[in-house]
């Protein structure tokens, strides 16, 4: 069964406490946070004091995603307002596993991110150091996106080197996952999948959460 991590970024943040609400009640496991900094990526979308409402508004696991350059700045504070994983960006971070380090010394989970670009080679000698990696399946910055086909043969390509060396490590899926491409995108070998518009933007958010989860 997929871990289905809603993405808050195409929810109403207007109605921001009714939205959590909504997803306290239905099937989603956590609730993934896009923190963006219009410098690694071309859109500014919030950031700690939003993170911190959100953790006042569920038990859920906050599954931080940042969108952001030199990281290690700020990831103590992310984990102060409630993160429960931060997963950095590859193309980010010069020191990657020092900041890999760093998130695991603060108790908490952590995860990194490629964009569609970037090869799996990249993150091959930090597998193992390690407890998620996000296949970026749109170039960040933007919800709505047309998920990019050639995302499933990484997938695929990671799952392979995963069982190999890493088996514990799960594959999060980021970017243009809706009900039409989510057997695929799991029959690839992703293990949580992030929706924003294809759950917010439905008729039911807890309907579409509830099909997304039963998905094989
Ligand atoms: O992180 C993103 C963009 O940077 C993702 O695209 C977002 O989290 C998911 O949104 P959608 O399901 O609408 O593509």
């Amino acid at each position: 069964m997929p871990i289905i991590a809603p993405s808050i970024l195409a929810a109403n943040f207007l109605d921001l406490k009714n939205e959590c609400q909504r997803l306290n009640a239905s099937e989603a496991d956590w609730f993934h946070l896009d923190v963006m900094d219009g410098r690694f990526v071309p859109n500014i979308s919030f950031g700690i004091p939003i993170v911190e409402a959100i953790r006042k508004a569920t038990t859920k696991t906050l599954d931080v995603h940042l969108m952001i350059v030199e990281p290690e700045k700020y990831v103590e504070d992310f984990k102060k307002a409630g993160a429960d994983s931060i997963t950095v960006h590859v193309e980010a971070c010069p020191h990657l596993h020092r900041n890999i380090q760093q998130i695991k010394n603060l108790g908490i989970k952590v995860g990194v991110a490629l964009n569609p670009h970037t090869p799996i080679c990249m993150i091959e000698n930090v597998l193992t150091d390690i407890d998620m990696v996000l296949i970026m399946s749109v170039n960040p910055g933007f919800g709505g996106q047309s998920f990019i086909a050639h995302s499933l043969i990484k997938i695929k390509e990671l799952k392979q080197k995963i069982n190999k060396i890493a088996p514990q490590v799960l594959i999060e899926v980021d970017g243009g996952i809706s009900l039409d491409n989510a057997s695929a995108v799991m029959h690839s070998g992703a293990d949580v999948l992030v929706a924003g518009s294809s759950i917010f933007h439905s008729k039911s958010p807890e309907e579409t959460i509830h099909q997304l989860k039963k998905i094989k």
